[in-house]
């Protein structure tokens, strides 16, 4: 990937005061139940699951992805959207429990509290399911101003649309605010496309088998989060000292 700070300054941006983060695959390693249990389900109907679909599928609400992934794997004649939702329930509900945080997440977000940067969660996750995942890390989340998940009344429609991106800008304290002053951390191209479309600013930290293709779109794409440097964004800098 191209160095974070040569991407940037080809790019407009606003004062950063506020920040959004993204859930599944970004603050948690939970991208990966939703690909095991989708193996598992797709082979039942001997196909195979690829980064191809994950990428239509990852970051969008639980419907949206759903419907995604009957009609593109040529099923939806066998398996309806909802009746692949009860399918994978089980599965994942097993999983969600054990979710871990990925890494540099605890030091960043750490970080933005110390220093005073309001942060808050906007997830396509259903509520239910963002209990299940944060269930041991109550003190991370514990940070975050608000959440707002998939199946808040505001959000009609999942990423790409803007719309959970903008509910979570009115609710930080003495919002709405501006989208230029926020900066979103996704790791999918709906996510990344939604901030967008919210008139945002967006750090992708994208998993390594996604399509370089899909990098185009953020203003920065890191390997990890450990990799984000605040100061490329007028943040203040880890330590009091730009790294
Ligand atoms: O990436 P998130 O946090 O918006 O979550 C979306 C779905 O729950 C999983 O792709
Ligand atoms: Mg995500």
């Amino acid at each position: 990937m191209a160095n974070p700070s040569t991407e940037i300054s080809t790019k407009q941006r606003g004062l950063i005061t506020h920040i959004i983060f993204d859930m599944d695959g970004l603050l948690l390693d939970t991208e990966k139940f939703y690909t095991e249990v989708q193996e598992i389900i797709l082979a039942d109907y001997g196909k195979t699951f690829d980064w191809s679909l994950k990428a239509k599928m990852m970051g969008k609400k639980a419907i949206e992805a759903a419907k995604v992934f009957v009609e593109e794997t040529g099923i939806s004649d066998s398996l309806t959207a909802e009746q692949f939702l009860v399918k994978r329930e089980d599965l994942l509900l097993n999983l969600f429990p054990t979710s871990e945080l990925m890494p540099g997440v605890n030091r960043l977000i750490s970080h933005f509290r110390a220093t005073g940067v309001p942060i808050c969660v906007a997830t396509g996750s259903h509520r239910r399911h963002f209990e299940l995942k944060t269930q041991n890390h109550g003190e991370v989340f514990s940070m975050m101003h608000h959440v707002v998940t998939g199946d808040d009344p505001e959000v009609t429609q999942g990423k790409p649309s803007p719309e959970i991106f903008l509910a979570a800008a009115k609710r930080f304290e003495g919002g709405p605010v501006d989208p230029s002053n926020i900066l979103v951390f996704e790791d999918a191209p709906s996510g990344v496309a939604a901030a967008k479309n919210a008139g945002m600013s967006v750090v992708m930290v994208p998993d390594p088998r996604l399509d370089g293709s899909f990098h185009a779109a953020a203003d920065q794409v890191l390997h990890s989060l450990l990799d984000f440097n605040p100061s490329d964004w007028g943040l203040p800098p880890f330590n009091g000292v730009a790294n």
